[in-house]
């Protein structure tokens, strides 16, 4: 039989886990092949154990190439903790030497910005770009243009949800108590709900003044993780356009703090979301696996 070996890194940023995998000189997994292979890999028994995992490729006309598949082996456009592993990963590997990179990903272009030390990268601030609330681009399915504050019944509750696309499906709900236990009970019910075709990764927040929040997010294709970027991004946008908060956040998350800057731009908000990453171990994969 015929073994392949794979060399891989494994990363965190606020412990939302991704294995990286360096495909600039060539495919390494089978395009065909790679929902499979992440299920396998990203498996916390039988596998490396992770979130999903993030391939590094080469652009056409960017820097340099982001992909980012969930544990359940779907592929999702963007990763704002994933994009962080990234950045530190391409620096330190010397795949790309440069302190701003322009990175393609499937939500388009992203600007990152990366703060060094002793060629350590420390932090990265990534222009996470405009975010969408129109239900058709989100995807909601709905007769409504968008989906904001809209009452509905869950479980025999009703609960007010507001959807937002920041490159990524979200939905967003403020709550009075983060509870893992509930997200863990309604997360699910909403990710799979029939008006999301797209599925979407669902936020659990509590505003703790203008300027904190406190959250935990079901994502999908995953679950619930320590943290989620794009999750910290979507709830400092749905808060500050109901006026909820101030420009200048600090999302705590169960894995740790994240800064997200607002920025408005033709009626629309942006964001900046700013923290560290961290490598943890790298290894070699004999495979295929018996
Ligand atoms: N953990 C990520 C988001 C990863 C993708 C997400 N699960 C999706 O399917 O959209 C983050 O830090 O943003």
């Amino acid at each position: 039989m015929n073994t392949k070996t794979i060399l891989f890194t494994k990363m965190h940023a606020l412990g939302n886990d991704y294995i990286l995998i360096d495909e600039t000189r060539g495919e390494i997994v089978k395009e065909r092949e790679k929902p499979e292979f992440v299920k396998k890999i990203c498996d916390r028994n039988f596998g490396v154990g992770g979130d999903g995992v993030i391939f590094v490729s080469k652009s056409d006309n960017l820097d340099i190439k982001f992909r980012i598949f969930n544990a359940d082996g779907s592929e999702a456009e963007m990763c704002g903790n994933g994009i962080r592993c990234f950045a530190k990963y391409v620096y330190e590997k010397g795949i790309l030497r440069k302190k701003r990179m322009k990175v393609e990903t499937l939500a388009g272009e992203k600007i990152l910005n990366l703060k060094t030390k002793n060629n350590l990268v420390e932090s990265i601030k990534v222009d996470m770009g405009l975010a969408t609330f129109k239900s058709e681009k989100i995807p909601v399915k709905t007769k409504d243009k968008t989906f904001i504050n809209k009452v509905c019944k869950l479980n025999d509750k009703k609960i007010k949800l507001s959807a937002v696309n920041v490159g990524n499906p979200h939905t967003v709900i403020f709550v009075d108590e983060v509870s893992r236990d509930y997200a863990e009970k309604i997360g699910p019910v909403i990710e799979n709900h029939p008006i999301f075709p797209e599925r979407t990764n669902v936020n659990f927040v509590k505003v703790l003044n203008p300027n904190e929040i406190k959250m935990i997010t079901w994502e999908r294709g995953v679950g619930i993780t320590l943290a989620c970027g794009t999750g910290a991004v979507a709830s400092t946008i749905v808060g500050r356009k109901l006026g909820k908060l101030n420009k200048e956040v600090t999302v705590n998350l169960p894995g740790g703090r994240l800064k997200i800057e607002i920025y408005e731009k033709n009626n629309k908000i942006g964001a900046f979301m700013e923290g560290k990453a961290t490598m943890v171990f790298e290894g070699i994969l004999s495979m295929p696996w018996q």
